[in-house]
């Protein structure tokens, strides 16, 4: 019987989690996370067989260890498995968004003999947590390898176990990695939380605010609401090249707002016109998966028991729900609530119970 061992059962995890599941139904999947209501919600829902609460417990009884958390937390785990007595043949991988710290931190334990291949999906979500993952969150996207001097034959097993997730298997240097993800990745995501926070202070004493913002400033800053401690350990490991392609950033935000100073209207659209030319060749296909949730903002009283009539409407018409986030709850008047789904049917069918008892939808992502 093949033991995988998954630590970390929050989006990515537990997605990986469920898509080694349909393609080996036979293997028994362990889960460790420091939080134990992602731990009972994986095994409830079959996501897992069993689970545990540390590394050290159960290490020693996988045939494939699959790291899933913050980077920093991955690159100390490296660093525990080197030390603990592992199951000879035992294939250790990670998911982690920078490659060089985790490589670096591999070293000891390849040193032991054991097998390690960095990885990294490219795909995934600004929601976070084991309720947010779903077997076919990377299908089509494309998935990092970076076997280092490890074995083809442990690469094949790793794409075997994995096949479920339809992703496209991509062998690059850590290096690499992290020149294209810090372009492609990590300086998006410094630059959308920038801009939210830079709009939040222009325009504090504006009576409604953020609330009147459109497509626009949603669309560009969607990535903003992703999880702070997973994104503080990827801008701790992959720190030089982001600050470089910042400046490059802020040289190009330099030259249009001297084209805007100065009313230089060739010079606008030009601007303009490169990026449409690049951003239009990226069509859906090119992108990669985009994650596909479906949101329900939901108007609620303020009474005592509105959130849980809600969710036991759900629960009745057996509808799944991904996540639910109380936007707003002001005192004697209606509170929003963002419910989110893996899927549209979901999505519709939700629509129409709660429409039918009586709640008003104000708007549908
Ligand atoms: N979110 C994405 O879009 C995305 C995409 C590709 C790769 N990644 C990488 O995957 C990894 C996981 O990201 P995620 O989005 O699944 O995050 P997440 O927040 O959804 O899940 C992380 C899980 O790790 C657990 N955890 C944190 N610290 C722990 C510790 N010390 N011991 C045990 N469990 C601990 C948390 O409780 C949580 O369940 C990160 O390294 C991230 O960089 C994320
Ligand atoms: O789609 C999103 O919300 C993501 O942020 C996914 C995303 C990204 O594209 O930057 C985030 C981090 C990962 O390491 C890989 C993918």
């Amino acid at each position: 019987m093949t033991t995988i061992l998954i630590k970390g059962l929050g989006l990515i995890g537990s997605s990986l989690a469920q898509a080694i599941r349909q393609a080996e139904p036979a293997v028994t999947v362990v889960g460790v996370d420091t939080d134990q209501a992602s731990l009972s919600y994986a095994e409830q829902r079959g996501i897992v067989d069993q689970t545990a609460p540390a590394l050290a417990e159960v290490a020693g009884q996988a045939d494939v260890i699959i790291l899933a958390t913050p980077v920093s937390v991955i690159c100390a785990d490296l660093a525990q498995l080197a030390a603990l007595p592992l199951k000879a043949g035992v294939l250790v991988t990670d998911v982690g968004s920078t490659k060089q710290a985790v490589m670096r931190a591999a070293k000891p334990l390849q040193s032991k003999g054991v097998a390690f291949i960095g990885g990294h999906p490219m795909a995934g979500s600004h929601k976070s947590g084991v309720t947010a993952g779903k077997p076919d969150l990377f299908e089509n996207a494309f998935y990092f390898l970076i076997p280092g001097l490890t074995a083809d034959s442990a690469v094949t097993s790793l794409q075997k176990l994995l096949r479920a997730t339809r992703v496209k298997w991509l062998t690059v240097t850590a290096t690499q990695h992290d020149r294209i993800v810090g372009q492609l990745s990590h300086l998006p995501h410094v630059v959308a939380a920038a801009l939210v926070n830079q709009t939040q202070a222009a325009l504090a004493d504006s009576p409604l605010g953020l609330r009147l913002a459109a497509g626009g400033f949603k669309s560009i800053t969607r990535i903003a609401s992703s999880d702070p401690t997973m994104w503080t350990a990827i801008l701790r490991t992959n720190g030089e090249l982001v600050t470089h392609r910042l400046q490059a950033y802020i040289d190009e935000l330099t030259r249009v707002k001297r084209a805007i100073a100065v009313g230089d209207t060739a010079n606008l659209k030009d601007f303009f016109d490169r990026a449409k030319l690049t951003r239009d060749q990226l069509g859906p296909e090119q992108l990669g998966s985009l994650p596909n949730f479906y949101d329900l903002f939901l108007n609620v009283p303020d009474r005592v028991g509105a959130l849980a009539d809600v969710t036991h409407r759900l629960a009745a018409a057996q509808i799944s729900l991904v996540n639910i986030h109380i936007l707003e709850i002001r005192e004697d008047i209606d509170g929003v609530l963002q419910l989110t789904f893996g899927n549209a049917a979901a999505q519709a069918q939700a629509a129409r119970v709660l429409e039918t008892a009586g709640y008003q939808i104000v708007r549908r992502n």
